[in-house]
């Protein structure tokens, strides 16, 4: 979560349509994140021929709870702010996924991110069902104690439906470990007890993993070397460009960096940022981290962040919010892979333009799993009470990144499909296939 405030994404997801769906100034309608979760579903349903009635199950979250959280603020007032968290399907384990603030959370959204959880924790096939927890704020407004107020009403009014064998949050837009530590301190408080093993992405020095921070970065790069590979494309001096500089984007960047690739313009909410020679991630970083946004860091040129998306470029990855990559500028995209690291950045009708110009999509439900993944190695440590060396977290990570992406690879081949309808079809079959022998479903 960055610190600065009055961050122009916290008006402009309102305004794009990402979280409700909307008209955007051209006139096309974006779809919402339900939407576009709910089609892509029916596409992989139609192509695994699934019985319209578990379609509908599978539709549908298994459990939802709306709060409200009274927090005093510094001068005095109560405030109510609104709170969800969503439990999509529980068939294959516990419901995980993480816990994003922003004053556009919806309903909708947060079903459509605890349906996307589903489908993820399936890809990678980790023992978890789908979740998402969302509150209705600006934090960036908010002072440290009413943050952690809020935080805590919040773990306080969940706590009826989470805990580690019913359902784990965890980090999403907006929110970080600090955050993750509040949830654990709230949960274990009322239990009597220390309960790490309730929420994921903690600090380290209060029963997080090494490695969780730079889990979902390291696996999108991962997936764009697995892509790379298979496309005769050498990432050794490929051009990169990163749409969103927070958690995903910045980790993402570093390791595409790392692999010798050249990061040539990256954007955060307020700017974007273009230099042909290259940017220095590690110095994005420090900058970002010192002052809050990439606004002033010294490049070549600078654009509007959503101008970024159009640089030319051998991987893209859009890695801010929903709906960014729509049927109004798939066209003009120019990157041979899409990682998506944010989850649903592209549309179901963005999808169908890049595929028919040859852009491979590599799916938000692989492409940004590696954060899921680490956060599972975390709650097995925690339950455990037995910590793992940061090698060992990596060196695991990247086994089950690259398993998981045969998988996705290999099932797309076989259903002649593109890569998000073969993740899609690989995780509904095997979430179908739990509810048939659990018969969830008579
Ligand atoms: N944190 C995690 O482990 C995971 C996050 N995700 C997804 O990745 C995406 C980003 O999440 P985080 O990095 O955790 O959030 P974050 O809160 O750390 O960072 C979000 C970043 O996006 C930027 N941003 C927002 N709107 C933008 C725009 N229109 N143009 C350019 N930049 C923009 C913000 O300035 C910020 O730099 C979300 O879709 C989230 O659901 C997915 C899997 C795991
Ligand atoms: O780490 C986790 O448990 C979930 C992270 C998340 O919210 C996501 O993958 O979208």
């Amino acid at each position: 979560m960055e610190t600065t405030s009055s961050d122009p994404t916290l008006r402009s997801v309102a305004t794009n349509g990402a979280a409700d769906g909307a008209e955007r100034t051209s006139g096309a309608r974006v779809p919402s994140a339900l939407e576009m979760a709910v089609t892509q579903l029916r596409r992989a349903a139609s192509l695994l021929g699934l019985d319209a009635g578990l379609v509908k199950y599978l539709e549908t979250p298994k459990r939802v709870l709306t709060v409200s959280i009274p927090v005093r603020m510094d001068d005095g007032r109560l405030e109510v702010f609104t709170g969800y968290r969503v439990q999509h399907s529980l068939a294959r384990g516990p419901a995980k996924g993480g816990i994003r603030y922003h004053p556009a959370v919806t309903l909708d959204e947060v079903t459509a991110l605890a349906m996307w959880m589903t489908w993820k924790c399936a890809v990678l096939n980790l023992p978890f069902g789908g979740g998402k927890g969302g509150v209705v704020c600006d934090p960036r407004a908010l002072s440290p104690r009413e943050l952690e107020q809020l935080t805590r009403r919040f773990t306080a009014e969940i706590s009826v439906i989470i805990g580690p064998d019913r359902d784990i949050p965890a980090p999403d837009v907006y929110t970080n470990p600090q955050v993750m530590a509040w949830i654990m301190d709230t949960y274990s408080m009322q239990q009597g007890h220390p309960v790490p093993a309730v929420v994921t992405g903690k600090p380290v020095e209060v029963g997080g993993s090494l490695g969780r921070e730079q889990a979902t970065g390291r696996g999108c790069a991962i997936c764009a070397e697995e892509a790379a590979r298979r496309l005769g494309l050498d990432l050794r001096g490929a051009r990169v460009v990163v749409q969103g500089f927070g958690n995903v984007g910045r980790y993402a960047a570093l390791h595409l960096e790392r692999m010798g690739a050249r990061v040539v313009a990256v954007s955060d909410s307020r700017v974007g940022l273009l230099d042909e020679r290259g940017l220095s991630v590690s110095e994005l970083i420090a900058y970002k981290k010192a002052q809050g946004s990439l606004r002033g860091f010294d490049a070549a040129s600078t654009l509007a962040p959503e101008a970024v998306l159009q640089v030319p470029c051998d991987v893209l990855v859009p890695a801010a919010l929903e709906g960014a990559i729509t049927a109004d500028n798939a066209e003009r995209i120019r990157a041979r892979i899409v990682v998506e690291g944010a989850n649903g950045p592209v549309t179901p009708e963005a999808d169908e333009i890049l595929a028919r110009r040859g852009v491979t999509v590599i799916p938000d439900i692989l492409a940004n799993a590696g954060g899921v993944t680490v956060s599972y190695f975390e709650w097995v440590q925690g339950l455990q009470e037995f910590f793992w060396p940061e090698e060992q977290v990596d060196r695991e990570l990247s086994r089950r990144m690259r398993q998981s992406f045969d998988d996705v690879w290999a099932t797309a081949r076989r259903l002649e499909t593109d890569l998000r309808t073969g993740a899609m079809a690989l995780a509904v079959s095997r979430v179908a296939e739990a509810v048939r022998l659990r018969g969830i479903y008579p």
